[in-house]
């Protein structure tokens, strides 16, 4: 269900850092397209040699990604295996991932710009839904920004979601306990029963992120205080804005059942969107 790359046809260049149990480089793959050399500007997700037992998630998310295609979903060209090295080849997205650059861009992004790529996701959200396939790894960290946007020259930007990576049904508790708050406290009691809900959890989450810096939540607190949030059926600080606090809270209910489907998650952000005029500016509502 997807190509397997020659190694010989790909080049590792700079590093990137690491996702969790991967290291991640920038590279070319070359391809031979109407017997002309072409050179592709690639992202290598090269995952740790001691994780043999991870390889088969590894695959399995680069196959669910090249499954499917939708303009916000990171495309995978493919994998490659070598001796003990397992890669996936994905696109290389321009701007890297969301949370370090909104980190760097400390607080000088437009609340219309944190609410557009908050549509994006819940656009991609609501398409993974229909086809009745769980990501289980949204998060700030696994959105890549694609297009930068400028609103003084009228572009907005534009995200793509990266693959879901190893699933926490066969990492082990100890990276599940990492992932709080972004994994669904249902998923940390029976990795193996989680359903579509879980994704709206990890959204909610990820639109805290998104409206607090890139900050990550609960920075700081060990794996037990982590997990003693979710016994006590804690919530995220809420931003000051209380329509914007609703729907993190919603996406965030501890029972499954009472969270949002992904059309009324695209709906409450729509009346964020429209409602957004009289933060920005009291007066410019008053005359649109
Ligand atoms: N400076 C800089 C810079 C860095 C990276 C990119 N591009 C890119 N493309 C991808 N397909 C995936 C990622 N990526 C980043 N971090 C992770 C791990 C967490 O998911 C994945 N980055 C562009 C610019």
């Amino acid at each position: 269900q997807f190509q397997m790359i020659r190694h010989e046809d790909l080049r590792l260049e700079e590093s990137l850092g690491r996702g969790s149990f991967t290291r991640i480089f920038k590279g070319s793959k070359t391809d031979i397209r109407e017997g002309e050399r072409q050179n592709t500007d690639v992202l290598l997700k090269v995952l740790d040699g001691s994780y043999k037992n991870c390889w088969e998630s590894f695959f399995e998310a680069a196959s669910l990604m090249s499954q499917i295609s939708h303009k916000h979903l990171l495309l995978v060209y493919g994998i490659s295996v070598h001796r003990s090295e397992n890669i996936m080849v994905q696109e290389f997205v321009k701007y890297g991932a969301l949370d370090l650059f909104l980190r760097k861009k400390q607080g000088s992004v437009p609340v219309s710009w944190k609410l557009d790529v908050a549509k994006q996701l819940a656009c991609v959200l609501n398409f993974l839904e229909e086809k009745k396939i769980v990501h289980g790894n949204i998060s700030a960290k696994n959105l890549l920004l694609a297009r930068e946007g400028d609103s003084s020259i009228g572009t907005s930007p534009f995200i793509k979601l990266s693959d879901p990576g190893i699933s926490v049904a066969v990492t082990g508790r100890d990276v599940a306990l990492d992932r709080i708050p972004w994994v669904a406290p249902e998923v940390l009691e029976a990795p193996e029963t989680w359903g579509m809900e879980c994704d709206k959890w990890s959204f909610g989450t990820t639109l805290w992120e998104i409206f607090n810096g890139g900050k990550a939540p609960l920075q700081g607190l060990d794996p037990q205080q982590k997990l003693m949030f979710y016994e006590n059926h804690e919530q995220l600080p809420s931003p000051k804005w209380t329509e914007l606090a609703d729907l993190i809270g919603r996406c965030m209910e501890y029972d499954p059942a009472l969270r949002p489907s992904s059309r009324g998650i695209i709906r409450q952000l729509n009346s964020l969107i429209t409602s957004d005029y009289e933060l920005l500016d009291p007066g410019l509502s008053a005359h649109a």
